[in-house]
């Protein structure tokens, strides 16, 4: 179990995480969301003991990571798959983090095989891919084994096998029983991956709540309406019996009608006593994106003025490259919160935690609508000949 309690982050002026509470339970996948800049990687620094909070307390097992005893075999995290020694080969680099976390060399292989690289083991890491740099920070962060495992944008750079092996590989952990807390940016496969949300916008928690929970809270089901395209004057005839009967209609570029506030068999019924023939009657169920779009779209920084063709963003949308905004003064909350509302230590290259002495701090129908990389590198020599380069 993962606890923050009114964690902040001040880097000079800057607030890049305000008074954050929340638990990350074991046995299931929590994802963790927010857009760009949110918090996200500053929260997971402050668990993982990279960065001191300016106040607030993270405790892992009620413990801070720092304190832990042996907190290498206890917790393991990919933050940042790219800071990793680039000469070394995929075996000798998870052999270093193995060595210095006391683990048994024979784990290197087993991790090799869970994430699929064994074939390539001996290749030096500078020549991988993302997707393989990715695969190299996952075996890394797995092998003390832990029963904590934080990931920072795992997927990042892996084909469609890759995200669902990740996928799997997450669910897998979780149903062992572990803590598994992971980022992503990618809110379809966090609909398929996560049971619960920790949600954040600019430093600040929005959400703590299960998927279903989420969606349902932050969504505007809708139910889609069509009309015999031969006969537009039912269209009109429909438009105004489902205003009547309380429903808020809006016409959709297709032809068909946009319903919400009423629910399916009701529509159906009106329509019915009004004797108007329907093409279609289709319930609209919102998406994890559409959802985390639509609670989010006032916390975001950086966001396009344009679209495609020409048009400035909608409302709500800072126009780009609109400066990082201050953080709101202490006690004030400018977003509404939804309804109910082992081996590892300081991060190495390739996201793999070794064991190191403590680092110190671093830089259904509804109503309408409302309205630092990874740190602490290992220990790493710098060859003076390329023996790998041969293999
Ligand atoms: N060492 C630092 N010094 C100054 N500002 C920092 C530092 N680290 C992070 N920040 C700022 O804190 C805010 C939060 O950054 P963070 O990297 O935690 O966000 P994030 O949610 O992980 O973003 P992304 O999704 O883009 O990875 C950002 O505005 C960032 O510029």
């Amino acid at each position: 179990m993962i606890e923050a309690f009114g964690l902040s982050k001040h880097y000079g002026a800057k607030t890049a995480v305000y008074n954050l509470s929340f638990q990350v339970r074991p046995g299931i996948v929590t994802g963790f969301l927010g857009p760009n800049g949110s918090g996200k990687s500053t929260t997971m620094r402050m668990i993982l003991g990279l960065d001191e909070p300016s106040s607030g307390t993270v405790t892992i097992g009620g413990t801070s990571f720092r304190r832990h005893p042996n907190a290498a075999r206890q917790v393991g995290a990919l933050l940042d798959a790219k800071a990793l020694h680039g000469g070394r080969s995929a075996r000798n680099h998870l052999l270093c983090l193995a060595q210095l976390s006391g683990i048994p060399k024979r784990r290197v292989d087993e991790v090799l095989d869970i994430v699929g690289l064994r074939s390539v083991a001996g290749k030096r890491s500078k020549g991988f891919s993302l997707g393989m740099g990715q695969r190299l920070g996952i075996a890394a962060a797995l092998l003390g084994d832990p029963r904590v495992l934080l990931f920072d944008e795992p997927v990042n750079g892996l084909d469609p096998e890759g995200i669902r092996w990740v996928r799997q590989l997450m669910k897998r952990l979780a149903a062992e029983g572990r803590t598994v807390f992971v980022s992503s940016h990618l809110m379809s496969e966090m609909a398929l991956t996560a049971e619960h949300l920790i949600v954040i916008g600019r430093g600040q928690l929005l959400a703590d709540q299960s998927v279903k929970e989420f969606i349902a809270a932050n969504s505007a089901d809708f139910a889609r309406v069509r009309t015999p395209d031969t006969e537009p004057q039912l269209r009109e005839k429909l438009t105004a019996a489902l205003a009547e009967a309380g429903g808020r209609v809006d016409p959709e570029a297709d032809g068909a009608l946009r319903i919400s506030g009423l629910p399916l068999p009701r529509i159906s019924d009106v329509a019915h006593a009004a004797d108007i023939r329907l093409w279609e009657l289709s319930p609209h169920q919102a998406s994890l994106e559409e959802a985390y779009m639509r609670m989010t779209q006032g916390a975001v920084d950086y966001a396009s003025t344009a679209v495609p063709g020409g048009q400035p963003a909608g409302p709500g949308q800072p126009p780009h490259g609109t400066p990082p905004h201050g953080m709101p003064p202490h006690g004030t909350a400018p977003y509404a919160m939804p309804q109910g509302a082992p081996f590892g230590a300081p991060a190495a290259p390739g996201g793999g935690f070794v064991p190191q002495p403590p680092q110190p701090p671093q830089t259904g129908f509804g109503p309408p609508p409302q309205g630092p990389p990874a740190a602490a590198p290992a220990p790493v020599q710098q060859p003076t000949s390329d023996p790998e380069d041969a293999r």
